[in-house]
């Protein structure tokens, strides 16, 4: 089990060199990534368009990384399947993509994959307060979703914090994690209110030392939880 509150990395194949995907995700595994997040978007339900299933499955041999796919795609359930063979660890859904949300996670989970709920910046955190029986994660936007580089929505704070506490308040071990915006200044703050995983794309792909940004990310976030120790490990206390 990850313990709560620790700080998983996450780099977003987003902000990398897509005519080199496979030594990009390669490259943040050497880095020490927890993850690799991966940023589906359909021209619809967001206005730009990334990648899909086929570009999923190419990439899953190239990596031993937990995939943590992002759907920003609507309406979603007829692409689940194609996902989970392309070999997504995780996928999360939004649960502003489509009036049958509880549906689509119990189908996420029959395909033998992690489920996880995203939430728009606009969206309160009680939008997911009846499905959190069926979700591992909580993908809390902390900018609207569409494009990379953009800037960290400073009002999704205590929003973070009040899922954190739906989370913890049903036993369950749930990642609330971070996409968006996140780079040294805003994984403290994020990582304060309550976050435990981050998504982190120009932060880590934007500079020329992964590993360096990685663990700088990590510790940046880890700085804010009083008992942590100067290895950037989660104190095994807490
Ligand atoms: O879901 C996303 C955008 O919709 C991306 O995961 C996110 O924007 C990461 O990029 P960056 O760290 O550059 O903001
Ligand atoms: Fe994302």
């Amino acid at each position: 089990m990850i313990p709560k509150h620790s700080a998983l990395i996450a780099p977003s194949l987003l902000a990398g060199d897509f005519s080199r995907a496979a030594e990009e995700a390669a490259a943040v595994e050497a880095a020490g990534a927890d993850l690799l997040h991966l940023d589906v978007m359909d021209g619809h339900f967001v206005p730009n368009i990334t990648f899909g299933a086929q570009f999923i499955k190419a990439l899953r041999p190239k990596t031993k990384l937990f995939f943590d796919v992002h759907l920003m795609v609507a309406p979603v359930d007829a692409h689940l399947k194609a996902f989970a063979d392309a070999g997504a660890d995780r996928i999360h859904v939004h649960v502003e993509a489509g009036p049958h949300l509880h549906r689509t996670l119990q189908a996420i989970r029959d395909l033998g994959c992690t489920a996880g709920v995203a939430i728009n910046p606009a969206t309160p955190a009680v939008a997911v307060a009846e499905v959190l029986d069926l979700v591992d994660a909580i993908l809390v936007m902390t900018v609207n979703p569409g494009w990379g580089g953009q800037k960290f929505i400073t009002s999704t704070l205590p929003k973070i914090t009040r899922l954190r506490e739906m989370a913890d308040a049903t036993g369950r071990d749930i990642a609330v994690q971070m996409d968006g915006g996140i780079d040294l200044e805003t994984i403290g703050p994020a990582h304060a209110a309550g976050a435990d995983r981050y998504v982190a794309g120009s932060a880590i792909f934007g500079t020329g030392d992964y590993a360096r940004a990685i663990d700088g990310l990590r510790r940046a976030a880890l700085a804010t939880v009083r008992g942590t120790g100067e290895d950037g490990r989660p104190d095994p206390m807490r």
